[in-house]
């Protein structure tokens, strides 16, 4: 969590897991990431068909598109969510439901803000024969910083990420002069944090009338001896359910 983290709609705070939808980062003409995340959810009590949570350590949520959103985002949905918690490990699942009588796609993300206690020392393992896209590169390809370098410099990774339905991890850390640019966040925050989004991205989703996607996000924290090459990409992208 930001040490600046402001509480106030209708903006989201700065940490935990904002989720993204309809739209990924700027890819399409909707705001940064969506509008889902600037929106306050309600306790689902039909979650329907996933059985009803009967512990204290699940809750459903869900989102339903408002006059507001459809003017931005003309298409009525469902976006449910739940989250559970057990002994060392998150579970997210995340669906989206069609409630219009069109066909919509969309591009989905679940931002995870990671506490660390030193970037420094962190070592983000299991993607590196994955394909990637650099923003930095694309982006800023004629001032590329050398900060991006100093995130993978380490070891000490000792949690896990398991995608059910999601085909994209982005890694994210603003660094120094970055982090002093973004309002909410603390000069030195860049220090503690690091994102690791699971994202659905590659092909929008394409839901018809009355269809429902759902995919799944397990964070756990797996013992150091797990780590040096020992994760294999494609489990961890197709693993999960
Ligand atoms: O500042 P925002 O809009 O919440 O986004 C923060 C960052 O979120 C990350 O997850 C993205 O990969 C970055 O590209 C983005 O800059």
């Amino acid at each position: 969590m930001s040490s600046k983290a402001t509480w106030k709609l209708p903006k989201a705070i700065r940490g935990g897991i904002p989720v993204c939808f309809p739209q990924f980062g700027n890819l399409g003409s909707l705001e940064q990431h969506g509008f889902a995340k600037n929106r306050l959810w309600s306790v689902d009590s039909d979650p329907s068909p996933l059985a009803p949570t009967n512990n204290q350590t699940s809750v459903d949520l869900i989102l339903k598109s408002t006059e507001e959103d459809l003017k931005t985002w003309p298409r009525s949905f469902e976006l449910r969510l739940r989250v559970s918690l057990n002994a060392g490990k998150l579970t997210l699942i995340p669906r989206v439901r069609n409630t219009d009588s069109k066909a919509f796609s969309f591009t989905f993300a679940l931002i995870n803000y990671l506490y660390v206690s030193d970037i420094s020392e962190v070592r983000v393992e299991g993607l590196e024969t994955l394909d990637y896209l650099d923003n930095l590169m694309r982006r800023e390809s004629h001032d590329r910083p050398r900060e991006e370098e100093n995130l993978c410099s380490a070891e000490g990774w000792h949690a896990g990420c398991r995608l059910f339905n999601l085909d994209y991890f982005f890694v994210w850390n603003p660094w120094d002069k970055k982090a002093k640019t973004i309002p909410d966040l603390g000069d030195e925050d860049y220090k503690t944090m690091l994102c690791v989004d699971s994202a659905a991205i590659e092909t929008p989703i394409f839901l018809k009338p009355s269809e429902e996607w759902k995919s799944g996000q397990e964070l756990s924290t797996v013992s150091s001896s797990y780590c040096s090459g020992q994760l294999d990409p494609r489990m961890v992208l197709h693993g999960l359910y």
